[in-house]
């Protein structure tokens, strides 16, 4: 079975990727999986930018290809806070201390303003390919308190209006379907195998 790394060290993104790889018969590893993994600098601009960065330095070390996925929510009223900055808003990937701090600088924003995007950008990279990138939106509001206790992150506060869950009351699978993460794996398997080849 082929397998892909990918360059995260974070179990929900983990947990997701493997089930997103599993009908293609790929079987995923990620740093989670290795012992000495080189220091990554998160330092990019954009979203796109911290994906590159996160794929090349693991490339670069194991010469094997890498996927990265940066993500993050953006929020409107807060003119796209946390954004890029998402796992270190409050307490560096200390959910609970970022959802705090996303909760209160939402307390006086009515309802109808509190919407919000996740994004994800995705890339592969390989010695010798121009990488490939895809990314994937998915759009919600900011509720007042948590609901759910499945997924990561700010999930428990993003209400999905289609599905009238928040990312924390679906399964994983039913995540997957509409989420940034999912939609944007979509995008990038359908050039995926050529790429791969
Ligand atoms: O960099 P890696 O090791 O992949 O793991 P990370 O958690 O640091 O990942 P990012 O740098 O991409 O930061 C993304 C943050 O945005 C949030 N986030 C991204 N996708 C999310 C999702 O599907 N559900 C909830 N929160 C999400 C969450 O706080 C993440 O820590
Ligand atoms: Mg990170």
């Amino acid at each position: 079975m082929d397998k892909i790394l990918i360059a995260t060290k974070n179990a929900g993104k983990a947990r997701e990727f493997a089930r997103l790889f599993a009908p293609k018969q790929i079987e995923v590893m990620t740093l989670l999986d290795l012992e000495d993994v080189p220091p990554i600098e998160e330092n990019g601009q954009t979203f796109t930018e911290n994906a590159l960065i996160k794929a090349q330095t693991i490339s670069n070390y194991l010469h094997i290809p890498v996927l990265a996925d940066d993500s993050g929510l953006v929020v409107d009223a807060l003119d796209g806070e946390p954004g890029i900055y998402s796992a270190r808003y409050a307490g560096d990937h200390d959910d609970a201390a970022n959802n705090r701090k996303l909760l209160n600088k939402l307390a006086d924003v009515a309802p109808a303003d509190r919407t919000a995007h996740f994004h994800c950008s995705i890339v592969v990279v390989q010695e010798g390919k121009e990488p490939l990138i895809a990314t994937g939106d998915a759009y919600g509001q900011i509720l007042t308190a948590p609901r759910g206790k499945d997924g990561f992150g700010y999930d428990p506060l993003f209400y999905y209006p289609a599905k009238d869950k928040t990312f924390a009351e679906m399964t994983a699978s039913e995540k997957n379907m509409v989420s940034h993460r999912g939609l944007a794996l979509q995008k990038l398997l359908q050039d995926f195998d050529q790429w791969w080849q």
